[in-house]
């Protein structure tokens, strides 16, 4: 037995020493070559991703194949609207933009994509959303999880919901047309961009918890609230490239030590917060009005433990992260589209005055009237067609067993990105002269050329993560802007100056700078 046992125990020890001496000559060759091995291994693990990718064949920047560090790079730039339309007319309608991610120009891509049952997924880019503990909507990218969610915010935010709430968008206007009329009288060149960003804030304020955030008050951006949310989207949007990255920033410990960036002193979330306990105290039904927050903690009595008071929370916080770059973004855009368009400008106030006069408008332009101005709704149409509010890719998953888009197979695991700026530009569908702002075409064209232009349409997203607040936002629109056009006459303080945009999602845009004047 001993001479048995003696023979495994040598081989241990044998081997040992070699282990032992291998990783020591291991250690001294990575330590002597290691400026060689580091950038060896890097170019390595680049051709590798580059070329044993079955993505290989499709045609991209040559830094995307290899590297997720292009995407990112191209994010933190901002632009990625006019880079990715860029991108598309140099290599075509499929490109690929990162190791394992392909973008499509094509409708019909997205329409694959979205479909409903085809079983894209949102990809872990919504992973760095805030709040982590408790994912909303918008950042849940647990399928399963968020289908369940989303049953108990259809109702709250469905346009019969927001049709009630119309009043209070009523009074955000007046105090908006308030500040107006002072510029009116001063005479000189002013923000309006910023005014439609903080009446937007405002909205959401009244509709989500019947409180406006102050902005419109104010008249400046209390806090430096609206730069936090700016600063919070451009970090999501960059880190979210590469969301691993976020355990060393945003979901480090240490992070909430440094001042500033604690979002539980932002207004807006100290706002939330307050009404939240005042609710809880007093109970939602002591609450007049049917605000967001309100029905969503009825939705959520009626089944605390699958939408619990932390869901009606992120629900109602996050609307207001969701809905007021993208509708403020969005006016701004149409306002810069028409004052640079002279014709487009008269025939919108030649249709409100014709309406007006025939008594189609009452004091207050309602929802219901604005759907009687045709041309307006053209050009507003043909607004979020040009400058959809979201200039970044929005990107899906293939499933797992792979899935067909546009006629040709991909493998599961694939990322697809889509952007509304590019899909909108699609010749095919939108014609030629798709580059240009032309309200007409939504006029002229025949009826099937219309439905296939309504149906390529992607600003609000699509499938089962189609923006759910956009009943909130067309309403708000079809309400403040033939309004304002009512009501007061503009010319742009530097026509010819573009606006400025800054995208790592949503299109953040400053430079709308106007002269204004009273119509009636
Ligand atoms: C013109 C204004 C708006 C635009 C352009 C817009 C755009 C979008 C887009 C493109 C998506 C899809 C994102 C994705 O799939 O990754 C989306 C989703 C969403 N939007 Fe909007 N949005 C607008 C207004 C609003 C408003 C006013 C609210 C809230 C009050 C809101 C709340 C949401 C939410 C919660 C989602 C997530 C829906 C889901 O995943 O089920 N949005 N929006």
């Amino acid at each position: 037995m001993p001479a048995q046992s003696s023979v495994p125990i040598e081989v241990t020890v044998g081997s040992d020493a070699a282990s032992v001496k291998f990783a020591s000559l291991l250690f001294k060759f990575v330590k002597n070559y290691f400026l060689l091995i580091l950038p060896a291994f890097v170019v390595l693990r680049f051709l590798y991703r580059r070329y044993a990718s079955p993505l290989r064949q499709y045609p991209g920047p040559f830094f995307a194949s290899g590297s997720r560090l292009w995407k990112t790079y191209i994010t933190w730039k901002g632009q990625t609207p006019f880079d990715f339309i860029d991108l598309h007319k140099k290599y075509g309608p499929i490109v690929r933009i990162a190791p394992n991610e392909l973008s499509f120009s094509s409708p019909a891509a997205a329409a694959d994509v979205f479909r409903a049952g085809k079983g894209f997924r949102k990809t872990d880019f919504y992973w760095v959303f805030p709040p982590p503990g408790n994912p909303d909507i918008f950042t849940e990218i647990r399928e399963d999880v968020h289908a369940q969610k989303k049953r108990f915010v259809v109702t709250p935010y469905s346009l019969a919901a927001m049709n009630g709430l119309a009043s209070f968008v009523d009074d955000t206007e007046d105090l908006l047309f308030n500040k107006l009329d002072g510029f009116v009288k001063e005479g000189k060149p002013f923000d309006f961009g910023a005014w439609l960003h903080y009446f937007a804030f405002d909205v959401l304020g009244e509709v989500a918890f019947s409180r406006k955030f102050g902005f419109l008050d104010a008249g400046y951006d209390i806090e430096g609230c609206i730069k936090t949310i700016d600063d919070t989207q451009w970090y999501d949007g960059i880190v979210g490239q590469i969301p691993f990255l976020d355990y060393f920033f945003r979901r480090n410990p240490l992070w909430q030590y440094i001042p500033g960036l604690k979002t539980k002193d932002a207004v807006i979330t100290r706002i939330a917060l307050q009404e939240m306990e005042k609710r809880k105290k007093y109970g939602s039904n002591q609450i007049d009005r049917k605000d967001l927050m309100s029905q969503l903690l009825v939705a959520s009595e009626t089944a605390p433990d699958k939408f619990g008071v932390g869901d009606v929370f992120a629900v109602a916080h996050g609307a207001i992260f969701a809905g007021s770059d993208s509708t403020a973004s969005t006016m701004q855009s149409f306002f810069h589209l028409v004052l640079s368009n002279p014709n487009v400008y008269k025939k919108i106030c030649d249709e409100i005055d014709e309406a007006q006069s025939s008594g189609k408008l009452g004091d207050k332009i309602t929802f219901q009237e604005a759907q009687q101005l045709p041309y307006f709704q053209a050009a507003l149409k043909e607004a979020m067609r040009m400058r959809p509010g979201v200039g970044l890719n929005i990107t899906r998953h293939v499933p797992s067993a792979g899935a067909e888009i546009d006629g040709m197979r991909y493998p599961g695991g694939t990322r697809v990105a889509l952007n509304g700026w590019v899909l909108h530009r699609d010749r095919g569908v939108f014609g030629e002269d798709a580059d240009i702002f032309r309200p007409e075409r939504w006029l002229d064209a025949d009826e099937k050329r219309i439905k296939a232009m309504d149906r390529s349409m992607y600003q609000f997203g699509g499938g089962s993560h189609l923006c759910i607040g956009r009943n909130l936002a067309i309403m708000e629109m079809n309400k403040v802007l033939p309004q304002l056009l009512r009501e007061y006459s503009f010319r742009l303080a530097y026509p010819g100056r573009p606006l400025k945009s800054n995208s790592t999602f949503f299109v953040v845009q400053s430079g709308l700078e106007v002269y204004i004047g009273k119509r009636r």
